[in-house]
């Protein structure tokens, strides 16, 4: 087992070697004692599975495909996080849940921006309000994480704030259908990828079927009563060359049995140039990247893994 719980301490705690170790070793781990109330968490999960069980033609009434800002819901096997070893699409369908922004703002320009797509009020009840309720949580535990990443770089706690005035940041409830995956034939609850932003909270069932890449082994990370399981993403792994890792991962489902989970993306803003830190530069190990802008690079993941994206009308 490569993850390992982490207690989550409060901003103003200076305990950031044990999260600099765990983040460079592991890259994968658990959170506990995160503030989330227990009845967020499950209310959230109530909701999902009353959306997911909606027919199919009231969940396409607000697909993704149709909104220029990819909010909305995606179908079973839209998604293929890793065509090259994928015989079909992921055995999952999802909802793509952003910052509410106002149809008028200026934001609401920009890729990524705008109004969410939901569901009618009378067909899933007390949805949108337990989405947010559960939204609102995850935004302050992500920024208590990112505190204590910028306390593990040597940087002010609030060092990284100044990139993620606007984050993009996404709740996706996920159901993963029966289906059993089958690697060898290219069947996967969810192809192997690396997630795409800074940091991701994963909340999900007591199915075991989430498994990281840990030295060319697939690995399996069981969910713990209590804690969120917590990964690094690519731009993490870029703005510190490469001290904290983008591990991949992927879902083998095996229990035969419906599977939710629901994952929050912390992602920086649209805009933000992601280079190198210099505290990560060494003249033995200089910079490994070129800046990059993060919504270029969001942009062009969601086009190549959604099959319903590829002609996608999209604001840039
Ligand atoms: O459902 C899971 O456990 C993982 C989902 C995931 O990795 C993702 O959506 O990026
Ligand atoms: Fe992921």
């Amino acid at each position: 087992m490569a993850a390992a719980a982490v207690e989550c301490p409060q901003p103003n705690q200076r305990q950031p070697w044990k999260c600099r170790k765990l983040a460079s070793r592991t890259d994968f781990f658990y959170v506990r004692n995160h503030g989330v109330p227990p009845e967020v968490l499950a209310a959230q999960f109530t909701a999902s599975q009353a959306f997911f069980a909606l027919d199919v033609n009231h969940k396409l009434d607000i697909a993704a495909s149709k909104s220029k800002i990819y909010r909305g819901y995606t179908a079973m096997a839209d998604e293929k996080l890793d065509a090259g070893n994928q015989s079909q699409g992921d055995t999952k369908e999802g909802l793509y849940i952003g910052r509410e922004v106002a149809a008028d703002a200026e934001e609401a320009s920009k890729s990524f921006h705008g109004p969410n797509q939901w569901p009618p009020e009378d067909l899933v009840p007390g949805f949108r309000v337990a989405m947010e309720a559960y939204q609102a949580a995850m935004m302050q535990l992500a920024f208590r994480l990112l505190r204590l990443l910028a306390l593990a770089l040597k940087l002010p706690p609030e060092g990284l704030h100044a990139d993620f005035d606007r984050p993009i940041a996404t709740l996706r409830p996920l159901h993963y259908g029966p289906e059993i995956s089958d690697p060898e034939k290219g069947i996967f609850g969810c192809g192997a990828h690396s997630d795409y932003g800074v940091l991701t909270i994963l909340a999900s069932d007591t199915n075991k079927a989430l498994q990281i890449e840990v030295a060319g082994q697939w690995v399996d990370v069981e969910p713990k009563p209590g804690c969120f399981i917590i990964n690094l993403g690519d731009m993490l792994q870029r703005w510190t060359n490469d001290l904290f890792k983008s591990t991949r991962h992927r879902v083998i489902s095996v229990c035969g049995r419906d599977r939710y989970s629901t994952a929050f993306f912390f992602e920086p803003s649209f805009e933000t140039m992601v280079s190198v830190l210099p505290q990560c530069c060494t003249p033995e190990r200089p910079a490994k990247y070129l800046p990059m802008k993060f919504g270029d690079y969001l942009l062009n993941k969601y086009q190549q893994t959604h099959g319903s994206f590829e002609h996608s009308p999209s604001l840039g």
